[in-house]
């Protein structure tokens, strides 16, 4: 299998901010990889030096078998970016702004183009409505439509379901998956942590520095985290108690059942059982939330050293 990107060591400054600091990553060609991390911690700034719009101020690497200094414009030819805030002409209908994309790609046989496209969308039956009449998640999956038209063999995608109801956000990532088995590459950055659940392999950035990569189980492993789901009376109780003692790191209520974590080896569990006598838990693999913030956390105390 081969690498879709490839990068190494690749820096970014905005005046003389350090916006993106020494970024290694590497994708396999059709896999999906979640970009994940707090707002301005330059995943935008990092898809955009992927695809050829914005060059690094250092680092070297390759998309698509492309240099990325010195070939960028074939990489930007088989790329599709969907932006944060895409934009489609409201008054024109689906179709119509699919037509007017393929005439600027300067496509050939492209209404042909289009129908495929609408069809693999699942748009076809709305090809005549307005885009600006479309629900969000519709008017995501037309921004998709339109980033694959000229049939890209990367995607670089900026939070495309922010906004979007659970329903769509799914079919939303069944289409990806879908893609991805047609051998199309994915980045996608996300706030959301079902759709973290949904990647091949994350990468996790944070002010710049990439703080975690790899597939969900490896990156969980590494951070040596240990998890009791608690349940039973006065959970709200237990949670404000347990805050602040020895070996309690994270506490994560989900409605009546109470996730606590914390390092494994450390006396957490005996915590745990200490202020727990009448509850019961048991051990269950820490969430990727909590192993994000642990990286934050991490990441702020050195920063603070
Ligand atoms: N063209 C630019 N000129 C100057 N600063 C910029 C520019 N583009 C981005 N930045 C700054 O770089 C930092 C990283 O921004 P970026 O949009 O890459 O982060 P992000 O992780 O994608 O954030 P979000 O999750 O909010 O989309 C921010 O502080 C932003 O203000």
């Amino acid at each position: 299998m081969s690498n879709a990107i490839e990068v190494r060591h690749l820096n970014k400054y905005f005046a003389q901010r350090h916006i993106v600091k020494d970024l290694s990553l590497t994708i396999e060609q059709g896999k999906i990889c979640g970009f994940l991390g707090p707002n301005g911690s330059g995943k935008t700034t990092s898809i955009r030096m992927l695809c050829g719009l914005l060059t690094p101020d250092s680092g070297t690497g390759q998309c698509l078998g492309h240099d990325l200094i010195n070939n960028y414009a074939a990489i930007k030819k088989q790329t599709g970016y969907m932006t944060q805030h895409f934009s489609l002409w409201k008054k024109l209908s689906v179709r119509a702004n699919l037509r007017f994309l393929a005439r600027l790609h300067r496509l050939t046989a492209a209404g042909k183009r289009v129908d495929d496209v609408l069809e693999q969308m699942g748009l076809t039956q709305r090809q005549h409505q307005l885009a600006g009449n479309l629900s969000g998640g519709w008017k995501q999956r037309l921004a998709l439509a339109a980033a694959l038209l000229h049939r890209p063999k990367l995607l670089l995608l900026d939070e495309p379901t922010a906004g979007v109801d659970p329903n769509a956000r799914r079919e939303f990532w069944h289409i990806l998956h879908q893609l991805a088995e047609q051998g199309i590459t994915i980045l996608v950055s996300t706030h959301y942590m079902d759709e973290a659940e949904r990647c091949h392999q994350l990468a996790y950035l944070c002010w710049g520095t990439l703080l975690a990569t790899g597939d969900i189980p490896s990156i969980i492993a590494r951070q040596n985290l240990q998890t009791w789901q608690v349940r039973g009376e006065n959970i709200h109780w237990l949670e404000n108690t347990l805050r602040g003692k020895p070996g309690i790191q994270y506490l994560t209520r989900l409605g009546n059942v109470l996730h606590v974590t914390g390092g494994r080896g450390d006396v957490t569990e005996q915590t745990l059982r200490w202020h727990g006598k009448h509850h019961q838990f048991i051990s269950v693999e820490t969430g990727l939330e909590d192993i994000f913030s642990h990286l934050l956390n991490q990441y702020e105390q050195q920063e603070v050293k």
